[in-house]
């Protein structure tokens, strides 16, 4: 029987600490909203403000927000550590752990502050809160960002490091067996662990060994959507050896508000007036962009395909690679319009709609003249798409997009991926972004890959909903009633 929202309410209160990155923000965030007002808890947001970007800000000083969640901001540490120059401009994650390990020296007192929360709900970045809270008997939850099927790899990464893999993960001539997962092959790795020598290979692995120490993993995926991954967590004796902890499947949580900057509208009322289902939508994440030659292959591709499109475009990755991560949302810098080749946004005038940096994504991919979601394939943009039916092109860039990407075009059957051209090195030609544009939008392919979103959508809501054993819905639900039942 479905559990009643009021029976867990009572001013519960919970703290939930997101890493930087609004891929690491946003679903944190809708965790909070989530607990909020579908739980009725009392939720303090912990936001780590140092080298906020425009998009966070403008998130979480929404004026929407429910009168139980407060935003609780950690000034920047007084003594941040300084990157040399060089990795600074090269990984956005080194830079982001090192963040997160600078503003949480505080963090002690900030929950003696808020009076012990009865239980913190960390991102899988911030695992230095496990001994913080071991000192004031606060258990801890992961909510992990990505799928199960990267958790499960995770969670066996430490034992590969030390006991079974002892060249480079790339150099392996073999794809690698997770139990519960496809075999994973070693260019679709993520690009945290394809060089075990540097800082960020470190930082992934040390996060990813500490993963067993929470009390529980809230996880952002349902079972319709990863069945053999999630039952392998749960049941395969391989994971009995490592101490995982107890798994709950709580999504797919996507945005349920967002704020409309003026742009946003203006890209929604554009979306008002076009067919159903013949919009391609472009964007990549909050942190993807491209290089100068292939963001102009992409515009030849576009107007080619003669197919009408939403892009969401940002400067080229070629002049400042992490820019656009750092930068989420801001649309001060430069007109990306000027990187474009000549001519282009007056020839598809009518046809195509730029935005810069930034677009309302969960609005458009909800948009019923939204046919295609052409993504990097980041967890949340995977699962916003599928909320809302849409198939995909697959467009990974880094981080386990490729896996991602891999998972959605072979096993699940709801995207289809351009060809790199290697006679021209990693760039994709237009003539196939051409192709692969009009595929998804006008070919039976395309429909079928729309059907397969429409049911894993209905499966979504199912699992969400609130008053028919929902399986995710339940999943929250029993982790809240255990807060409760724990509260002194
Ligand atoms: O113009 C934009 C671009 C992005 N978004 C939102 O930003 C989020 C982007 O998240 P995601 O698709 O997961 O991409 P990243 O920001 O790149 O996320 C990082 O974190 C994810 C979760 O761990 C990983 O899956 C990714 O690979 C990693 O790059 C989504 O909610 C989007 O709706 C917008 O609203 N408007």
């Amino acid at each position: 029987m479905s559990m009643a929202r009021s029976e867990t309410a009572n001013n519960l209160h919970v703290a939930v600490l997101p890493s930087p990155g609004m891929g690491h923000i946003i679903p944190l965030f809708n965790l909070a909203n989530r607990l909020a007002t579908d739980h009725g808890c009392h939720v303090s947001y912990l936001n780590i403000t140092a080298e906020a970007s425009a998009a966070q800000t403008q998130l979480l000083t929404s004026p929407n927000l429910p009168p139980n969640l407060h935003i609780v901001h950690i000034p920047p540490a007084k003594q941040p550590t300084h990157l040399p120059q060089e990795e600074q401009s090269t990984l956005a994650f080194t830079r982001l752990c090192h963040i997160v390990d600078d503003n949480l020296r505080e963090l002690k007192s900030i929950l003696l502050h808020l009076g012990k929360p009865k239980a913190l709900i960390i991102d899988i970045f911030c695992t230095q809160a496990f001994e913080v809270c071991k000192q004031l008997s606060i258990p801890v939850y992961t909510f992990y960002t990505a799928s199960a099927a990267l958790f499960a790899f995770s969670l066996y990464l430490p034992v590969m490091d030390r006991e079974i893999i002892d060249c480079e993960f790339v150099d392996l001539p073999e794809p690698i067996r997770v139990p519960g997962c496809s075999p994973i092959r070693t260019e679709d790795l993520i690009t945290q662990v394809t060089n075990r020598k540097i800082e960020e290979y470190k930082w992934f692995l040390f996060h990813s060994s500490r993963l067993p120490m929470a009390a529980g993993t809230l996880l952002n995926t349902w079972n319709e959507f990863e069945p053999i991954t999630l039952k392998a967590i749960k049941e395969n004796p391989f994971y009995h050896q490592i101490p995982a902890p107890p798994i709950y499947p709580i999504g797919p949580l996507i945005k349920e508000t967002e704020p409309i900057t003026i742009s946003g509208a203006e890209c929604l009322a554009w979306l008002d007036s076009q067919p159903p289902e013949s919009v391609v939508f472009v964007a990549l994440g909050s942190g993807g962009s491209l290089t100068e030659l292939q963001l102009t292959e992409v515009a030849w591709g576009l107007e080619l395909s003669g197919q009408r499109f939403i892009w969401v475009i940002r400067a080229p990755s070629d002049v400042d690679p992490t820019a656009a991560f750092f930068k989420a949302g801001d649309t001060d810098s430069d007109d990306p319009r000027t990187f474009l080749p000549a001519g282009f946004v007056e020839r598809t005038k009518g046809v195509g709609h730029l935005v810069s940096s930034w677009a309302p994504q969960a609005k458009v991919l909800g948009h019923r003249s939204t046919g295609a979601f052409w993504s990097h394939c980041g967890w949340n943009s995977t699962l916003e798409s599928m909320t809302y039916g849409v198939p995909m092109i697959a467009w990974p860039l880094y981080a386990e997009q490729r896996m991602n990407a891999s998972a959605l075009v072979e096993d699940i059957g709801v995207a289809v991926k351009p060809a790199v051209d290697p006679g021209m090195g990693e760039v994709v030609p237009r003539e196939e972004i051409k192709r692969v544009v009009s595929k998804i939008i006008e070919s039976e392919e395309g429909k079928a890959m729309r059907r397969k979103a429409r049911e894993l959508s209905q499966s979504a809501a199912k699992a969400l909903n609130s008053s028919g054993n929902g399986s995710s819905y339940e999943s929250l639900v029993r982790l809240v009633h255990k807060w409760k039942a724990n509260q002194v």
